[in-house]
């Protein structure tokens, strides 16, 4: 028992949206039901229903408006207010979700949320002592895949966040349906990266300057060894629920139920515990 989340964030337009509905949807077809959550008071419209809103605390539009901000600054105004707004709005918020519920949190696009600002480490403590499971799932568009030098600078952003949240942390390349063929092929090769033969690649693309530069950065990647990722294809079903069940695994999710279906097995058929 217990209430489930998954906190969804990654660079802007790399999918986390497009992921929220499509793990909804799958959820729906296969009779298990999750809620979306709207954390990005720039937003303007969603495919999903939206099971609360930040919006109805602040939105972006209102506070470039009255503070006289740009979006870059009036986001982070936005994003502080939400910091402080925690125990009130969103406590009161989750107040309508019990035992078992599991949320999608579909977060904002600007990565300095999630390593320059403690909003989303406030956010995440909050859930947690608060009683909830939950992990970050981090989208990155696989056009990085066959082009080392954006690969290296996506995976550092999706460590820096797995530095800053704490929280068990899965990789997600979107959109590898857009990818060609021959990048295809070259996908299982970027799904748990090899470093050394990444820095190779980069030294090609980098003046000699950098050569040091490139192998303590994959040295870097290496010594972490937490840097994987899995390749979504919302066209296979198969594929959807392999990457749920390994993020329902990372929150324990299913785990409890699991016991339930057992037990009650052993009390039907009269099995005993060994
Ligand atoms: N073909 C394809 N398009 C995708 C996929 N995922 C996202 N897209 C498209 O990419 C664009 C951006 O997707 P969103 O889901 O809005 O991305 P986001 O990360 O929520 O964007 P922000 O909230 O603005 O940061 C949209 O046009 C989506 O339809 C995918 O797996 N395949
Ligand atoms: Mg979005």
């Amino acid at each position: 028992m217990g209430r489930f989340a998954q906190l969804v964030i990654g660079p802007a337009g790399s999918g986390k949206s497009t992921y929220c509905d499509n793990i909804r949807q799958h959820c729906e077809t296969i009779g298990r039901t999750v809620h979306v959550v709207n954390l990005d008071p720039a937003a303007d419209a969603f495919n999903y229903p939206v099971a609360f809103d930040v919006r109805d605390l602040v939105t972006l539009e209102d506070v470039m408006e009255e503070m006289e901000l740009g979006p870059n600054g009036g986001l982070l105004y936005c994003m502080e207010y939400l910091e402080e707004s925690l125990g009130d709005w969103l406590g009161q918020e989750l107040q309508a979700y019990g035992e078992d519920d599991y949320l999608l949190f579909d977060c904002p696009g600007q990565i300095e949320l999630y390593s320059h600002i403690s909003v989303f480490r406030s956010f995440v403590d909050y859930l947690k002592s608060d009683g909830w499971s939950l992990a970050a799932v981090y989208t990155v568009d696989c056009q990085f895949v066959g082009d080392p030098t954006k690969f290296i600078a996506g995976s550092l952003q999706a460590m820096s966040a797995m530095v800053q949240l704490e929280l068990p942390h899965v990789n997600v390349l979107t959109k590898v349906d857009l990818l060609g063929d021959e990048n295809k092929a070259a996908l299982s090769e970027y799904l748990i990266p090899d470093p050394q033969a990444l820095a190779q690649e980069l030294d090609k693309n980098t003046s000699p300057g950098f050569r040091r530069l490139n192998r303590a950065v994959a040295q870097l990647m290496e010594e972490w060894s937490m840097v994987a990722f899995v390749a979504l294809d919302y066209s296979d079903e198969e594929c959807i629920g392999d990457v749920l069940a390994q993020i329902d695994h990372c929150i324990q999710w299913g785990e409890d139920a699991d016991v339930k279906i057992r037990d009650l097995g052993m009390g039907e058929l009269g099995g005993d515990d060994s």
